[in-house]
């Protein structure tokens, strides 16, 4: 008997029940019992087991983004992009990397309905032959806040009150009311894209600036952008009150229906990318991730194209225990100093530890489809067979060695410790700029969504007249139109 053959899965399902253990269940709807009417025997061990794994079903959701649908298919390389890196994924056109997808919407939670206004997820996992790339974006190209150490705000402030368990506007208004940074990101969310009719018809962003390293060293900064090939589409109140008073889960059923009818969804990777050496060059500071790198000024390159054309076999193994991380880079793709990825550095991998487990990575989901090796795998749920005697390194027993060197950023970092914002904020701009490329009408509905918020009754006086300031910055006849809705006098 080979005791490795039977390993867990679907494939080897036997005829009929058994135990976890494999010992053959020949009752698996009745209790034992005392007797026809009871009590149940204590050493009914299918009993205690069955319930037992039953009350272990659920591991805590996702702290944000709990609500989500994946997907799986493939990044094909359509441009050739070796002069700016030397990641082995991008090395040449034609080039097919399989990949996963997990799509989402970020404040409520694992149930809760997709029509709600709120960014959406748009996380993309690289098997490269290189170990795991993983682009976890959003639908929108900047955050409502440029510094990560306040993450755990912003989103509690969205989250639902926490006496009450209800998402109340005013305790937003309030946070971000000390953040006017936040203004571009509300050109996202209060404009139509807040709520997208499903997750084939929206845009993904990297939203940070990331760093491409080429063979020689050479270091160039760049933003990912995808754009999906059948156009972006949004959903009005009344159609999204509609759908979602119908349906809950229409974004997850439109994906799932869309691949399993062979009309896969598609996504062309572009990348807006800047040379180092001109980053002092503009209005505003290109770290910032409250700011996006206007498209006229660095214009968006085509790369490749992605395609999802398997819906996953497990929601739980697939979606619920996929480990999405933007600390997950390969050679060629670096970090860049951005203060929001810098603690997202840190995040991910910590709450896959609490959430998942600390052989998180093993899962197969999460695991690179790559040969890989390090020693650190004991712990809860170490599943991988090892047989090796040496587990550290180095030693003269084993042959294993560094890995060849490749090129990271080579620029000297100085400085002073310090707490402290940017010096080049601009908070305003943008937004105006964004707020005047609309249509009257687009623009109507943006200024009534902030009437509805600012009209909330829990909302002061002092916060209404910061905000109406705030959106008079960006730009004048939008203060104003919010002020006169709301019976407010502009004292800008
Ligand atoms: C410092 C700021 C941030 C922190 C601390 C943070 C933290 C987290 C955490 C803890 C999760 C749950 C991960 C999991 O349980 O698997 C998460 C998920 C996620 N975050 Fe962030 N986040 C930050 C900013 C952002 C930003 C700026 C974006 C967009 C660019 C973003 C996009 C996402 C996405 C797409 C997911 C869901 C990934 C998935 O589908 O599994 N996050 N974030």
């Amino acid at each position: 008997m080979d005791p490795y053959k039977y390993r867990p899965s679907s494939a080897y399902n036997a005829p009929f029940m058994t135990t976890n253990a494999g010992a053959p269940v020949y009752n698996n709807e009745s209790a034992l019992t005392v007797g026809p009417r009871g009590p149940i025997l204590l050493e009914d061990y299918h009993l205690v087991e069955k319930i037992a794994n039953f009350t272990r079903e659920r591991m805590p959701e996702r702290i944000v983004h709990a609500r989500g649908a994946s997907a799986k298919g493939f990044f094909e390389v359509t441009h050739d992009v070796s002069n700016l890196t030397c990641a082995d994924f991008l090395r040449a056109p034609g080039v097919q990397t399989p990949v996963i997808v997990r799509f989402s919407t970020v404040i409520h939670e694992r149930g809760s309905p997709e029509t709600i206004r709120d960014p959406r997820g748009f996380a993309v996992k690289f098997y490269t032959r290189e170990g795991n790339f993983d682009i976890v974006g959003n639908n929108f190209p900047v955050f409502f806040i440029r510094d990560g150490i306040q993450f755990p705000d912003v989103i509690h402030a969205f989250k639902p009150n926490p006496k009450s368990h209800i998402q109340e506007y005013w305790r937003v208004l309030d946070f971000l009311s000390f953040h006017p940074e936040s203004m571009l990101t509300f050109a996202w969310l209060f404009d139509d894209v807040g709520v997208p009719q499903d997750y084939r018809h929206m845009e993904g962003f990297g939203v940070h600036t990331f760093t491409l390293v080429n063979k020689a060293g050479k270091v160039t900064f760049v933003k990912f952008h995808w754009k999906p090939t059948c156009g972006v589409k949004s959903m009005l109140e009344e159609e999204a009150i509609r759908v979602g008073g119908t349906n809950h889960s229409h974004a997850t059923q439109d994906l799932y229906e869309s691949i399993a009818s062979g009309n896969y969804p598609e996504w062309k990777l572009y990348i807006q990318t800047l040379d180092p050496a001109d980053e002092d060059k503009f209005d505003f500071d290109i770290l910032d991730t409250t700011q996006i790198w206007p498209e006229d000024l660095i214009p968006l390159h085509p790369v490749g194209r992605l395609v999802l054309n398997r819906n996953i076999d497990n929601f739980f193994a697939e979606n619920e225990q996929l480990a999405m991380n933007p600390a997950h880079t390969v050679p060629g793709i670096h970090y860049s100093d951005d203060k929001m990825l810098q603690a997202r550095l840190f995040a991910y991998s910590d709450t896959h530890r609490y959430r998942i487990g600390v052989n998180y990575l093993q899962l197969p989901v999460n695991a690179p489809k790559c040969a890989h090796h390090n020693n650190h795998y004991d712990g809860c749920m170490n599943f991988t067979h090892r047989d090796e005697e040496i587990d550290y390194f180095p030693s003269r027993y084993d042959t294993v060695r560094h890995a060849e060197k490749f090129p990271i950023p080579a620029k000297i970092i100085h400085g002073k410790r310090e707490r402290c914002t940017i010096p080049k904020e601009d908070n305003f701009t943008q937004a105006g700029v964004r707020y005047r490329s609309w249509a009257p009408d687009r623009q109507d509905r943006f200024v009534k969504r902030w009437v509805d918020v600012l009209a909330d009754h829990r909302v002061t006086h002092e916060i209404r007249s910061i905000w109406i300031s705030y959106l008079s910055q960006a730009d004048k006849s939008l203060g104003q139109k919010v002020a006169s809705r709301l019976n407010v006098r502009p004292n800008i």
